[in-house]
């Protein structure tokens, strides 16, 4: 058209040049210059000289000059272009400057790197500090159905926007949500598994885990946690990657995992590892333990040692696991299924131990119950399902908004997992969503859920030891604390007795003091009374010839009776302790036997030769220093005139008084009484202590006290009954028999031995009395 035109002013002669200058306009230097030419001729033409210039033609000619100047322009810029062409580029310069800008943008790159890995490290750092719950959100692929169905997928993923996703509503507007990690439908198990391992290895550091899938029904919960044979899931990988672990580590640690299944179904949890085919299901519940954790007592906990029998223990319970067709899903869950590994730790080189749980956890979905069209069972199956769902949704809420009660005891399923939401252990929720345009409402539903999780604060986790061994310690801590309160007592016990023992030494200090006096005391008595006696053997032989005299003098003085043992015979004197000696091997001594009296001589001559000696026995340890005073009256005359002069020596009799009126010898008994306490007393019930004190010595056997006839020791005693034998033939003796005198037990100290040789035979009488001398 526009050619046409051209064509048209050309036959006016003036148009064509134009026409030729726009054509060329495009074209080379060459083509210009001609259409110069051509317009300078027709120049020529329409000179002004030549007539009055047309309106047009002055446009040419002002068109012809801006060609002029562009012409110019244009040569120059072309021998610009020339000059460029002609220039030859430094190639080392750039190649160098290439080498450089290549090294420093892969500087930069691996800075990047880095500091996304460290801002991921320290962002991972912050979450586990504040407690929270890691969500990640998952897309399952729009399926075949949905797509025949003519829906879209609303989801969207911006890829400058790590971790985020858009969901376009029915209003064309767009809700962003970001998580800490979000899953596209391509991402495939590898995947997710790759960013979840982290979290579940934690568990061999000692942490409590808990991972669990959570989303509307049909969007792929299941094919997470379980997976296919072909597409295994994170249950399985998670203990392949704990086997492998802990095989890594096996130098440092020593581990042992095992399985329990169970199922939440309408409300009640069931065993998965149990066949309950043959019988009704084992009923069980949750309980708290003493350390605050949830247990279920009588679930079973398979130990498991390689990966192909986790898969045979996974296979196992997932087959008994209640799962039904619904509209929206073919394999619906009608359950909440749970895994729980509990692993066992123990570091070889200190000994610590841990035992940490990780709960992999595979929710039924939730569903409107209008759209998947149930009913009967199955409507049951899903209120239960929903309402479990919805406490969970409470103790969210309750946790994100930080109330005093979490009603964790709402459902079976927050009861178990009340450590897991809201302890001290790693928490991870996978968000299951469905791109389908159909399903726009719940998966908003679903994300602002996750969203909601994500905000909760629960604290950090932290180390879970061993309870078994806590629980082992604090017995010993209790043992120890009884052992110290027992010592104690005992401390305070022997404090007291060495006071008491402190105070016994101080009274015995003064007894000692108080036996020393009266050994003075008794030594001058001696004195006297050897003066005394003397006086009066020199009055009774007085009657004998002073020749007889002088002939038995000398041997009376030798065979005389010493009145007490001397200084070197003498027992020293014991310190009063609270330790009794041991009694000799040979029994209990019988002082006054008959059964004994041999043996007691055989004693005497044992200790006698041992006292020559200077040494302490421990018979002679033994025998009592105690006596007492007895009043011995004169013996009467009958007796005296019928010649029985029988000196008995009693070691122990009470003050006794004589009534007057007594005649015979059989009735002194009778006569004589103990005015300080009723005979009775002694051995009824009244302290043998004391009476002890009240039995007196008493040297003629008619002489003993109802007390001491009384005592079975005395009854028993030789000297009692059979001394009619003996008959005195000492002069001293004699002459004692004939006075009345007061007897002092003192005298007969230690001389127990003495009597009894006495007593068995008077012709051996002497003899001792001369070993003793
Ligand atoms: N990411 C995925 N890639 C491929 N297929 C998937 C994916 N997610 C889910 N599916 C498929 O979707 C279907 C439903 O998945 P699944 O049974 O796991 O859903 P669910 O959420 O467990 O349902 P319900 O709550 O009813 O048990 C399955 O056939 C599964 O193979």
């Amino acid at each position: 058209m526009e050619g046409e035109q051209h064509l048209q002013i050309c036959e006016d002669g003036v148009l064509s040049c134009e026409s030729k200058e726009f054509s060329d306009n495009n074209h080379d230097s060459d083509a210009v210059e001609e259409s110069e030419d051509t317009v300078t001729s027709g120049n020529q033409d329409v000179s002004p000289a030549s007539g009055p210039t047309l309106p047009i033609l002055q446009k040419i000619i002002d068109l012809s000059n801006k060609i002029k100047v562009l012409k110019d322009e244009h040569a120059l810029v072309s021998n610009h272009v020339k000059e460029i062409k002609n220039c030859s580029f430094a190639e080392p310069e750039i190649s160098r400057a290439l080498q450089l800008l290549t090294t420093e943008l892969g500087t930069l790159k691996k800075q990047y790197l880095e500091e996304s890995s460290e801002r991921k490290r320290l962002y991972n750092e912050v979450i586990e500090l504040k407690g929270n719950i890691r969500v990640f959100c998952r897309c399952r692929p729009i399926n075949l159905a949905e797509v025949a169905n003519g829906c879209v997928s609303v989801v969207e993923f911006d890829t400058t926007q790590e971790n985020e996703l858009q969901i376009l509503s029915s209003d064309s507007s767009k809700k962003h949500f970001k998580f800490d990690h979000v899953f596209k439908p391509q991402d495939g198990q590898e995947t997710v598994f790759a960013q979840t391992k982290p979290i579940v290895t934690s568990v061999l550091d000692g942490y409590n885990v808990c991972i669990f899938a959570y989303g509307q029904t049909g969007t792929g919960k299941t094919f997470t946690m379980e997976g296919t044979p072909e597409n295994r899931g994170v249950n399985y990988r998670t203990l392949e990657e704990l086997f492998h672990c802990a095989e890594s580590r096996s130098r440092l640690m020593k581990f042992e995992l095992s399985v329990s299944m169970l199922e939440v179904y309408n409300e009640k949890i069931m065993d998965l590892l149990v066949d309950n085919s043959n019988h009704p299901p084992k009923k069980l519940e949750v309980k708290q333990s003493a350390e605050g954790t949830q247990e279920v007592p009588g679930l079973v906990e398979a130990q498991v040692f390689n990966t192909d029998e986790v898969w045979d223990l996974l296979k196992r319970g997932y087959s008994v696991r209640s799962v039904g067709s619904t509209a929206a899903n073919e394999q619906s869950s009608r359950s909440h299924c749970l895994l729980r590994v509990t692993v066992k730790g123990e570091n070889l080189i200190n000994g610590q131990r841990t035992r940490s749980h990780l709960w992999l956890v595979d929710l039924a979905g939730s569903e409107r119950v209008g759209k998947v069209e149930v009913e009967g069972e199955r409507l049951k199956e899903s209120q239960f399902i929903n309402k479990s769902l919805s406490a969970l949704g409470d103790v969210i809420s309750a946790l994100a908004s930080k109330t005093s009660h979490i009603p964790y005891r709402n459902s079976k399923l927050t009861h178990m997992l009340q450590n897991s939401l809201g302890g001290d252990c790693k928490t991870l929720m996978f968000v299951q969503i469905s791109p389908s345009s159909s399903d726009l409402g719940e998966t908003l539903c679903s994300l602002n859920f996750a969203s909601r999780v994500r905000g909760i604060e629960s604290g950090p986790a932290r180390k879970q030891a061993d309870v078994s061994e806590l629980l082992k310690l604090k017995q010993m801590a209790e043992k120890l604390k009884q052992e110290e309160k027992e010592t104690k007592k005992l401390q305070d016990t022997v404090q007291s007795l060495q006071l008491r023992l402190a105070a016994r030494e101080h009274i015995s200090k003064g007894l000692q003091d108080k036996v020393r006096d009266l050994e003075f005391q008794l030594a001058e008595e001696r004195k006297t009374r050897i003066k005394q006696e003397t006086r009066a053997i020199a009055s009774a032989s007085s009657s004998t010839t002073s020749r007889q005299v002088r002939e038995q003098l000398p041997t009376i003085t030798e065979k005389k009776p010493p009145l007490a043992p001397t200084r070197m015979l003498r027992m020293p004197l014991r310190r009063i302790t609270n330790f009794m000696p041991q009694q000799p091997s040979q029994g209990p001594i019988k002082r006054f036997s008959d059964a004994t009296s041999t043996k007691s001589k055989e004693n005497y001559n044992n200790n006698n030769s041992s006292r020559r000696s200077s040494s302490m026995d421990m018979n002679a340890l033994m025998k009592p220093r105690r006596s007492s005073i007895a009043y011995r009256p004169a013996p009467p005359p009958s007796a005296v005139a019928s010649g029985n002069k029988t000196l008995l020596p009693r070691r122990r009799v009470s003050i006794a008084t004589l009534r007057p009126e007594a005649s015979s010898s059989s009735s002194y008994m009778n006569m004589m009484t103990t005015p300080s306490r009723p005979s009775s007393s002694i051995f009824r019930g009244g302290n043998p202590r004391k009476a002890r004190y009240s039995k007196l010595f008493s040297p003629d056997h008619n002489l003993v006290t109802p007390n001491a006839m009384k005592s079975s020791r005395f009854m028993k005693s030789p000297l009692g009954g059979g001394g009619n034998s003996w008959k005195p033939s000492h002069p001293t003796v004699v002459a004692l028999q004939k006075k009345t005198v007061v007897w002092s037990p003192l005298k007969f100290k230690n001389r127990r031995s003495t009597f009894l040789a006495m007593r068995s035979s008077s012709s051996s009488t002497s003899d001792v009395l001369r070993k003793e001398q």
